[in-house]
């Protein structure tokens, strides 16, 4: 049986794989672990904050600073997945935006957008392994990567209208980046989350496989698949593909940042989250 030896779980540790390699540590917090295989040079970056890994401004700046660790360390691709079985992300963090404090909003909303700026923009090729729900801001930084395989019995969309919210601009255009207009349209008037199964067959994410080991080799398989492409000429054709989008949000920063603020501290808004928040904890119970 080939093996990695994984330098993070202990040198006696074998876990199964197609080729001998070496995982290495790059970087670990609290709330994200980044991993390179020596023998592919493919990292992955786990997200860790049970219970559902919500996006809170901690772990927004942690994923930031992981994938420019991933780009500054030269990784050949970066692959996102989640440590929890049932959940790749629950999206942004509710307690952020329900009854929030000023100063503590802004910064957390301006780490949301440098975040999906520095995934959506990245040179590297990204992946996402799906391997649980994944609505609203999870279903973002799914479709911020290039490829995308999930597993079966989950589900994943921009849910915003169900919560009485507008999925920004930036939102939308991930979303358009991998779904025809009309499905996008359809699917963020009505918040859909759609099944694993609907996901695939809309084009939502590009494979189902049964486990998160597979998921990830599907991944490492997908940004096999630049091996013999000139690393530049790929980046630079990337970014002309998402110039658009990223500078849009770069020259309307403050801008949206302002719109977010408004929005979420509408009197509205907050009883709309208020009522869903309830009805999250009351279902949890
Ligand atoms: C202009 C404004 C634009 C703002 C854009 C916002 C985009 C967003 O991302 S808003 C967030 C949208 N997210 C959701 O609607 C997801 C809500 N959560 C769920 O549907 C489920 O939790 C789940 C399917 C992700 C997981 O279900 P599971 O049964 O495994 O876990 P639960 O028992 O439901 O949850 C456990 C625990 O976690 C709390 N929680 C869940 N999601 C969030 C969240 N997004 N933020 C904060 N906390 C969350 C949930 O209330 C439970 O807490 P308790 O154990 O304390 O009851």
């Amino acid at each position: 049986m080939n093996i990695i030896r994984s330098a993070r779980f202990g040198a006696s540790t074998l876990i199964p794989k197609n080729c001998w390699s070496v995982v290495r540590s790059i970087s670990s917090t609290e709330l994200t672990k980044l991993e390179v295989n020596d023998k592919t040079g493919i990292a992955v970056l786990t997200l860790n904050r049970p219970p559902v890994n919500s996006l809170n401004l901690e772990l927004l700046t942690d994923i930031r600073n992981s994938i420019k660790d991933a780009e500054s360390n030269k990784c050949r691709g970066l692959i996102l997945t989640s440590s929890s079985n049932s959940v790749f992300s629950a999206g942004l963090d509710f307690l952020e935006m329900y009854q929030p404090k000023e100063e503590r909003l802004k910064s957390f909303w301006t780490a949301l957008q440098s975040t999906w700026m520095t995934l959506y923009g990245s040179k590297i090729p990204t992946a996402a392994a799906i391997n649980g729900h994944a609505p609203a801001g999870g279903c973002l930084l799914a479709t911020s990567c290039e490829y995308r395989v999930m597993l079966p019995k989950f589900t994943i969309g921009l849910n915003e209208t169900l919560i009485g919210i507008v999925a920004p601009n930036w939102f939308m255009n991930s979303y358009l980046n991998v779904l025809p207009r009309r499905v996008a349209e359809l699917a963020l008037t009505q918040g859909k989350m759609f099944t694993t199964a609907e996901a695939q067959q809309v084009g939502l994410v590009d494979d189902v496989v049964n486990t998160k080991e597979e998921a990830i080799a599907k991944c490492e398989e997908f940004i096999g698949l630049f091996k013999k492409i000139n690393p530049y000429a790929r980046a630079l054709t990337k970014q002309q593909f998402r110039i658009n989008h990223l500078q849009e949000l770069e020259q309307n920063r403050e801008q949206d940042l302002q719109a977010f603020i408004a929005a979420i501290t509408n009197p509205s808004t907050q009883a709309a989250m208020g009522a869903y928040l309830e009805n999250l904890k009351k279902r949890s119970k």
